[in-house]
């Protein structure tokens, strides 16, 4: 029987392992507080962010919600990222993605506070994790190790196939694999627009993540019995329904699940599980501010 994992369910267990750290920190006269500063009026982003509220409310952090209009100066949202960054009371930064074209992407992450950068995105960021000493480890890989644990998957000594090499999932994905550490020491290889012949990759993988941005990428002939898929997919097809669109993976479930000794859905698996590590980041951004120890989940 192939396991569904359920991303719901253990975002649900993080945000309940979450409550011992908040108490600790609210006793220590400390309410953590994120900030989401939202310059897009795409509704999927709009989607994630007022979801992040919810799940600010529902653990205890105060949830701060900017909206900048898509048509102003660059210069707008810089003074508002400087205005965060000096604000004491404020423990998270997120500026949701992707900001508008004449927007610098990389130039607003250089000018989050490193200290404040719940996304792990700051190039310094960026950088400790890759010298094996992560601040923030990004919020999607960081709920994938996550999710391989709740489903007894130990990538150690596992060839990982990681496709896609974006800086906010496959990048830092392949680096967690192959950090010296827990839910690390995986083989790694990473497959992208230009690699060749990848079903022969990811018919030799333990374990593939999909995180190309294409729909269905990923179907069971790709596949070996036994591997474990996550699927990071979030890609809005439009459809007849009531809401519009229907929300589809980079994997094709049916004919991967017919291979896959685990695998994640979508809906409901990869994507609760980056906002519930959001929320872990906040937690640990407000504990090292304030010099408090608290136990993580
Ligand atoms: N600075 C920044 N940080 C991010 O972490 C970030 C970002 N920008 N830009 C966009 C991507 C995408 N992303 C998702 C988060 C949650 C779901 C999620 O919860 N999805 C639900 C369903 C959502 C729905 O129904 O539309 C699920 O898969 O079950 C999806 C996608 C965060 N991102």
């Amino acid at each position: 029987m192939t396991e569904i994992i359920d991303g719901n369910e253990v975002a649900q267990e993080i945000r309940d392992g979450l409550g011992d750290a908040i108490a600790t920190l609210e006793d220590a006269g400390v309410t953590p507080a994120l900030a989401t500063v939202l310059m897009s009026d795409d509704p999927a982003s709009e989607t994630y962010v007022s979801m992040k509220q919810d799940d600010c409310e529902e653990v205890g952090i105060e949830a701060l919600d900017i909206e900048i209009s898509p048509d102003a100066d660059a210069q707008e949202l810089y003074d508002t990222i400087d205005e965060l960054n000096g604000d004491e009371a404020v423990n998270g930064v997120l500026v949701q993605m992707p900001v508008p074209d004449h927007v610098d992407d990389r130039a607003v992450l250089r000018n989050i506070d490193p200290a404040k950068d719940v996304d792990g995105f700051h190039p310094e960021n960026v950088g400790r994790l890759v010298a094996g000493n992560a601040r923030f480890k990004p919020c999607t890989p960081h709920g994938i190790q996550k999710l391989l644990d709740a489903a007894g998957v130990d990538p150690e000594g596992k060839d990982a196939v990681v496709v896609g090499r974006s800086e906010i999932v496959g990048k830092p994905m392949a680096n967690l694999l192959l950090q010296k550490d827990e839910g690390g020491n995986a083989t790694v290889t990473v497959c992208h627009s230009r690699t060749d012949d990848m079903a022969a990759k990811t018919r030799d993988a333990d374990i593939v993540i999909a995180a190309a941005g294409v729909p269905e990428l990923i179907d069971g002939e790709m596949l070996t019995e036994g591997t474990t898929v996550i699927d990071v997919g979030v890609n809005r097809v439009e459809t007849d329904t009531e809401k519009g669109y229907e929300l589809v993976g980079d994997v094709d479930f049916e004919s991967a699940k017919a291979k896959a000794s685990a695998i994640t859905p979508v809906p409901g698996g990869v994507g609760p599980m980056t906002r519930a590590m959001l929320l872990y980041n906040t937690v640990k951004a407000t504990a090292q501010q304030h010099g408090v120890d608290v136990d993580l989940p």
